[in-house]
C-alpha cells in the first residue's frame, strides 16, 4: 500500500496502523492515513475483516519544516478536515464504501469483469435501528449509564419501547457496515479505537450518511489529534440511537484493565 501511495506522486505523508510514525512521501496535495486490516485477530477463523482510510489536502504552513515534523503535522489532522474516506469489507461480498463530501456512497466487487460496481446509491444511515453491537461480557466494566442503556434497549425500555438485538463481530469494518445499512448502534467503549486510523474516517463516512459519530462527551470530528496512535471510545451509528445513548451520560468505560482476547 506504502509504495502504491508513493508511486502515485499525488501523496505528500502517509501514515498506516502499521507503523511507528509518519512517513514523508513527496510534494504531492494530499495526506493518507489507513488501517490495512482492520480486525485482524479474526483472520484465521474467516471473519470478515476490513480497510480504513482518510484523506486529508497536505498543509502549506508546514512545508519548511523538516521531513519527519512535517509528515507528523500533516497526519495529525481534524478529522473535520477530510476531504474524501473509505473503508472496503472482506466478506460474502468485497464492499467498498466511500465519501468524497457529499453524501455516501457503496462499491461492489465483480469478479466476473474484476471492477467495483457501484451497487449502493446514496446511502442513509437509517434515523433509528433496533440492533446494538459491542462487546457486552465487559458489561460488569462499564459505567452505569452505559449499563442502563443496554439493559433499557435489551428489555424494549428505551425511547422507541422496541427490543433490541445484540450482533457482534469484532471486526470494526464489519460492525459498522451492518450498522450503516440497518441502522442501530456500533460501539467500543473503552479507549481501543484508534482515532487517526478509524475513528476519523469512520465518523467521516457515519456523518456523511446522516448518522452520529461520538466518543461519548465529544464529536468525533471535533478532536484534535495530539499522537499518531491515539486511542478513545468510539461510538458510532444511526442519528436518534446515538443521541439517546448520549442522554445517558456517563458511558465511557473508564475501567479498562486489559482483556487477553
Ligand atoms: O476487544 P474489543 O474491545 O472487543 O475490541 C474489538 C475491536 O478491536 C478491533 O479488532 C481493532 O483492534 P486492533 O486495532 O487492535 O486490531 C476492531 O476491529 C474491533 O471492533
Amino acid at each position: 500500500m506504502n509504495a502504491a501511495l508513493r508511486s502515485s506522486g499525488k501523496v505528500a505523508a502517509i501514515a498506516s496502523e502499521e507503523d511507528d510514525e509518519a512517513i514523508w512521501l513527496g510534494e504531492g496535495p494530499f495526506v493518507v492515513v489507513f488501517d490495512p486490516l482492520d480486525g485482524s485477530r479474526n483472520i484465521d477463523s474467516s471473519i470478515p475483516t476490513g480497510t480504513i482510510f482518510g484523506i486529508y489536502r497536505r498543509l502549506p504552513e508546514a512545508d519548511h519544516l523538516p521531513l519527519t515534523e512535517k509528515a507528523a503535522i500533516n497526519v495529525l489532522q481534524r478529522g473535520e478536515r477530510t476531504v474524501a474516506a473509505g473503508y472496503a469489507l472482506y466478506s460474502s461480498a468485497t464492499v467498498m464504501c466511500l465519501s468524497v463530501g457529499s453524501g455516501l456512497y457503496g462499491f461492489t466487487l465483480d469478479h466476473s469483469i474484476g471492477e467495483f460496481v457501484y451497487s449502493h446509491h446514496d446511502i442513509r444511515i437509517p434515523e433509528r435501528g433496533q440492533i446494538y453491537s459491542l462487546n457486552d461480557a465487559r458489561y460488569f466494566d462499564w459505567p452505569s449509564g452505559l449499563q442502563r442503556y443496554i439493559d433499557n434497549i435489551r428489555q424494549g425500555n428505551g425511547q422507541t419501547r422496541k427490543k433490541y438485538s445484540a450482533r457482534y463481530i469484532c471486526s470494526l469494518v464489519a460492525d459498522l457496515h451492518r450498522t450503516v445499512l440497518y441502522g442501530g448502534l456500533a460501539m467500543n467503549p473503552r479507549s481501543h479505537l484508534q482515532l487517526v486510523y478509524e475513528a476519523n474516517p469512520l465518523s467521516y463516512l457515519v456523518e456523511q450518511g446522516g448518522g452520529k459519530a461520538t466518543d461519548g462527551k465529544r464529536r468525533i470530528l471535533e478532536i484534535n489529534p495530539i499522537m499518531l496512535h491515539q486511542r478513545l471510545p468510539l461510538f458510532l451509528g444511526s442519528m436518534a440511537d446515538i443521541a439517546e445513548l448520549v442522554s445517558y451520560g456517563d458511558i465511557q468505560q473508564v475501567h479498562n484493565p486489559g482483556y487477553e482476547v
